[in-house]
């Protein structure tokens, strides 16, 4: 583990004082495919946070959206800040508190994005200066294995929890893994992050007749379909199946 930059805990404000807070703060990992409800997740645990007067920083990196923001397909969204591999996690929450806020915990989204670095660092704010980080993400890429960020928090995390909503194959089975579609075909290589939605293009799903040959999307599929490269019925819209 890399050396830590921050000072002793007594230069961190009241959300950071261990006297005043006795429960240990946690690391908690939640994981699962594309599509089972983890940015949701992330906004609710934030909200219910919020709700008991605690202070949190939003974090993420390559939100679908496009912007810096946690955003679900339900719909809600909420400005966070954007992280790269080369952001120091306790460097931005030392800013904070040198600001003046409290961070009595962080929001972590695409956390399958952080460097196993940044993983560390979140652990130390959780051990040292008692910082709570609720971190999100998906288990394995399109190539079926581990996200470095993953297997990290696989490793480090107090309590490692998938994901309970059920992402649907196109065969009715539980959906685990993620397909990278190109151009309406399912990749098997190419660079580990690009970063897409799992709805068609909507001009794909108009035409129905085949997809843009750049275009990318991801698609939700049980073990078996994976890796007989079955995509099933190409979906154009919500309870609409229209045949390949
Ligand atoms: N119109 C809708 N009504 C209800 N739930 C929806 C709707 N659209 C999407 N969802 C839910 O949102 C889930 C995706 O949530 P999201 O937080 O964006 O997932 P993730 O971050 O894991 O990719 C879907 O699996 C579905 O349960
Ligand atoms: C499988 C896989 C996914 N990604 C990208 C695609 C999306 O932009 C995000 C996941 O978003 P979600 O909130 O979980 O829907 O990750 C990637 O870059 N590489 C992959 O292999």
């Amino acid at each position: 583990m890399t050396p830590s930059p921050l000072t002793a805990p007594d230069s961190v404000p009241a959300s950071g004082d261990r006297r005043r807070h006795p429960a240990p703060a946690h690391l908690v990992f939640f994981h699962g495919p594309m599509d089972c409800g983890k940015s949701t997740l992330a906004l609710q645990v934030d909200h219910n946070q919020s709700r008991q007067g605690r202070h949190g920083v939003l974090l993420t990196q390559g939100d679908r959206s496009g912007s810096p923001q946690i955003s679900s397909r339900v719909g809600l969204r909420r400005a966070a800040v954007e992280l790269d591999a080369g952001t120091d996690v306790r460097l931005l929450v030392r800013d904070r508190w040198a600001a003046g806020h409290r961070v009595d915990y962080l929001i972590v989204d695409e956390a399958q994005f952080l460097t196993g670095a940044q993983v560390e660092q979140l652990a130390e704010l959780v051990d040292e200066f008692h910082v709570d980080v609720y971190a999100f993400g998906l288990t394995t890429d399109f190539r079926t294995r581990l996200f470095p960020g993953t297997q990290r928090l696989f490793e480090l995390a107090d309590d490692v929890q998938r994901v309970q909503v059920e992402v649907l194959c196109w065969c009715g089975l539980r959906g685990l893994l993620n397909a990278r579609v190109v151009g309406g075909e399912m990749v098997r290589e190419g660079a580990t992050v690009v970063v897409a939605d799992t709805a068609p293009a909507p001009e794909a799903a108009a035409a129905a007749d085949g997809e843009g040959a750049d275009a990318v999307r991801y698609q939700v599929l049980c073990r078996r379909h994976y890796s007989r490269g079955q995509l099933g019925p190409m979906p154009t819209g919500p309870g609409q199946l229209a045949l390949r």
